[in-house]
């Protein structure tokens, strides 16, 4: 599903925040990204998504060679990814139900059937009951949880989150990443990175450390 070929990324002036790493991700696997503060980690998962192109080196998502598409096939591409980044903010000024509503309105959904899929994306993660709040009203796991559904709500095969748990409490953090463990128990390829070396230490999941943009034995 990922396959990344000697990546090497450097921002100007001259930063390497990735370098020579190479790795495979396989359909639906779970994977914890590791790594200090720095250590490229926020850097790997924007390739994947096309956000930021390598220097050098290729990062193949389904066999498609990401860091080569045309600016206009962009939007396509990421329709099969869910992304949970820091910087893909709630909309404050719409309920909950209409933020998960955003992705498929986009995409042209029928509203009957978008509706449908609204809910079913609130069901996974426990907010259907909210369906009807603001954003506001929402405690922070729930928010986080609200991003999860709304990154979900096009069913994407592959699910990259960007410190999903960052300002949660350690019993939040842990539903937060049980619902991770649910989308990849049905087939849902997921890449995680977190500082956090506990979280899902339980599960076990298959681990990618980074150390200064290089991968760690
Ligand atoms: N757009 C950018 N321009 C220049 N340098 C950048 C840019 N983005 C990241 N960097 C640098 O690249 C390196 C890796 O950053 P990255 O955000 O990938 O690390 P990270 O492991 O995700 O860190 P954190 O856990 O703090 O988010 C850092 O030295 C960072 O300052």
């Amino acid at each position: 599903m990922i396959q990344f070929d000697r990546v090497f990324k450097r921002y100007p002036p001259g930063i390497d925040a990735l370098s020579d790493v190479s790795f495979e991700v396989g359909d639906g696997e779970l994977v914890v990204l590791g790594g200090h503060s720095g250590a490229g980690k926020s850097t790997l998962l924007k390739l994947i998504a096309a956000i930021e192109r390598p220097t050098t080196g290729s990062v193949l998502v389904n066999g498609q060679n990401v860091g080569a598409l045309k600016r206009r096939a962009l939007p396509f591409m990421r329709r099969n990814l869910g992304l949970i980044f820091q910087d893909q903010k709630l909309l404050f000024d719409r309920s909950v139900f209409g933020n998960v509503m955003l992705p498929l309105s986009i995409a042209g959904f029928p509203p009957g059937e978008a509706a449908k899929r609204v809910r079913a994306a609130l069901d996974k993660v426990g907010l259907l009951a909210r369906e009807k709040a603001m954003p506001i009203a929402l405690s922070g796991g729930e928010q986080q949880r609200l991003a999860i559904a709304r990154a979900v709500v096009n069913r994407p095969k592959l699910l990259l989150a960007d410190e999903p748990t960052a300002h949660l409490d350690s019993e939040t953090a842990a539903d937060v990443a049980r619902i991770f463990m649910e989308f990849h128990r049905v087939g849902v390829s997921v890449l995680v990175a977190t500082c956090d070396a506990g979280l899902f230490a339980d599960l076990a999941p298959r681990r990618i450390l980074l150390d200064h943009g290089r991968l760690a034995a």
